[in-house]
């Protein structure tokens, strides 16, 4: 099962992208439909909504009066809070049940408005964000839902900017032009990585990236984070620190594009814990490797994770690499060299020996 969470500030398209996904086979779980539905009359979240906000956000007919909740919810963030403290638990609930009834093969998409509000990101594979700019977002909700400008604007504020939900996107789907275009991504979207993506996880498929080196990305930094947050939601306690190490994590140098991270325990039994809860989370231990190393699944993106005990000689010697690599001219020439001769082995035993000579 692969568990996407799919985001976007109000009006970015996200229910026009999801329609799409749910036509290719995906499992849509739907925020806003659920929070519709924990509200509805007789449930104990209106009786909570209503004790909070009185009886002025019932309709005549006895249920919520969206409108008039969102008139007193949207104008102050303290309200705004109040609101999310009573659906919030109650959404979160059901997302749980809705989540465990998925196929074991599905493609979950979790519609989530609020997935980075609530910094919900390292729990998800992937993270999607339709990317549209507030502008844009505003002209539509006003001009095609007919949605209050001051309302509008109001929920805006009470929501991530759209810089925020770029730092934590795997993918941006940028939908500032014509629908289709946007359609035309997320179907591309879904053939090149969600179903591969999907294949490999449950297979335990690793993905082993390609040692060829190729010109440095500024997105290194960003894939090693958003990788080293998911590893923190997984190993919790267990690892002490998640370091970005290697090539990659050396400012301005030409690497393959892979992504190492270092995971430091505290001693073997954090290490054994770490090899089961990485297993379990579907990344695939490398048995060629004598240091228990584990690669990642997503075909656009290989990771690869090494796990070893703070009291480890080696331990160190990989974080003070890209140190002692960045600020020598010499070093990173000859680095370079070693690198496009594509040898891991040869590359470890290089960083070794400059970097025990750096110690000395
Ligand atoms: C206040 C309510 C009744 C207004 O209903 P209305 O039909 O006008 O809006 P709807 O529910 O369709 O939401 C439309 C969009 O508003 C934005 N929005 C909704 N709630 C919030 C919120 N608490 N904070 C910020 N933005 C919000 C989201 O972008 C959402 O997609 C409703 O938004 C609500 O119950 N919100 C609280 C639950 C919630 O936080 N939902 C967001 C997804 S978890
Ligand atoms: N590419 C597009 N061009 C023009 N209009 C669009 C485009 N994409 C979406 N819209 C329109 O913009 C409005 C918002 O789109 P949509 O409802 O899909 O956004 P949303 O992110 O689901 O909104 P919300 O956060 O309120 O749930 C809708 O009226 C929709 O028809």
């Amino acid at each position: 099962m692969l568990m996407v969470g799919l985001t976007g500030g109000i009006g970015a398209g996200k229910s026009t992208v999801t329609a799409v996904l749910a036509e290719a086979g995906a499992v849509i779980v739907d925020a806003d439909r659920i929070a519709r539905e924990v509200v509805e009359p007789g449930t104990p979240g209106l009786a909570m909504l209503v004790a909070e906000f009185g009886e002025q956000i019932l309709g005549v007919d006895g249920a919520l009066d969206r409108a008039a909740l969102a008139g007193l919810a949207f104008v102050d963030a303290g309200r705004t809070a109040a609101l999310n403290a009573i659906t919030h638990p109650l959404i979160g609930q059901r997302t749980a049940e809705l989540f465990g009834t998925a196929p074991e093969d599905a493609i979950v998409v979790h519609d989530m408005p609020l997935l980075v509000e609530g910094g919900m990101t390292p729990g998800y594979n992937l993270v999607i964000v339709v990317d549209t700019p507030a502008d844009i977002r505003l002209r539509r909700l006003v001009e095609q839902r007919g949605m209050p400008d001051d309302d509008a604007r109001a929920r805006m504020s009470r929501q991530a900017t759209d810089e925020q939900r770029r730092a934590v996107a795997d993918v941006l789907l940028d939908n500032s032009g014509e629908r289709q275009v946007v359609a035309d991504l997320t179907r591309s979207l879904v053939e090149s990585r969600l179903l591969p993506f999907e294949h490999n996880l449950r297979t335990g498929t690793p993905v082993i990236g390609d040692r060829a080196v190729v010109p440095f990305r500024p997105e290194w930094a960003g894939e090693a984070e958003r990788a080293s947050a998911r590893l923190g939601h997984v190993l919790g306690e267990v690892a002490v620190r998640i370091d970005h190490v290697g090539p990659t994590s050396v400012g301005g140098l030409d690497a393959p594009d892979i992504i190492d991270i270092q995971v430091t325990v505290r001693d073997e039994a954090g290490r054994d814990a770490a090899l089961r809860a990485l297993t379990a989370a579907g990344w695939v231990r490398d048995r060629s490797s004598e240091r228990p190393l584990f690669h990642w699944c997503d075909p656009a993106r290989p990771v690869e994770v090494s796990v070893i005990a703070e009291d480890d000689p080696e331990h160190e010697f990989s974080l003070l690499m890209s140190e002692v690599i960045a600020d020598d001219p010499a070093a990173r020439e000859e680095y370079a060299g070693i690198l496009r001769r594509a040898d891991r082995e040869e590359t470890r035993q290089w960083e070794r020996a400059r970097c025990a000579s750096t110690r000395s």
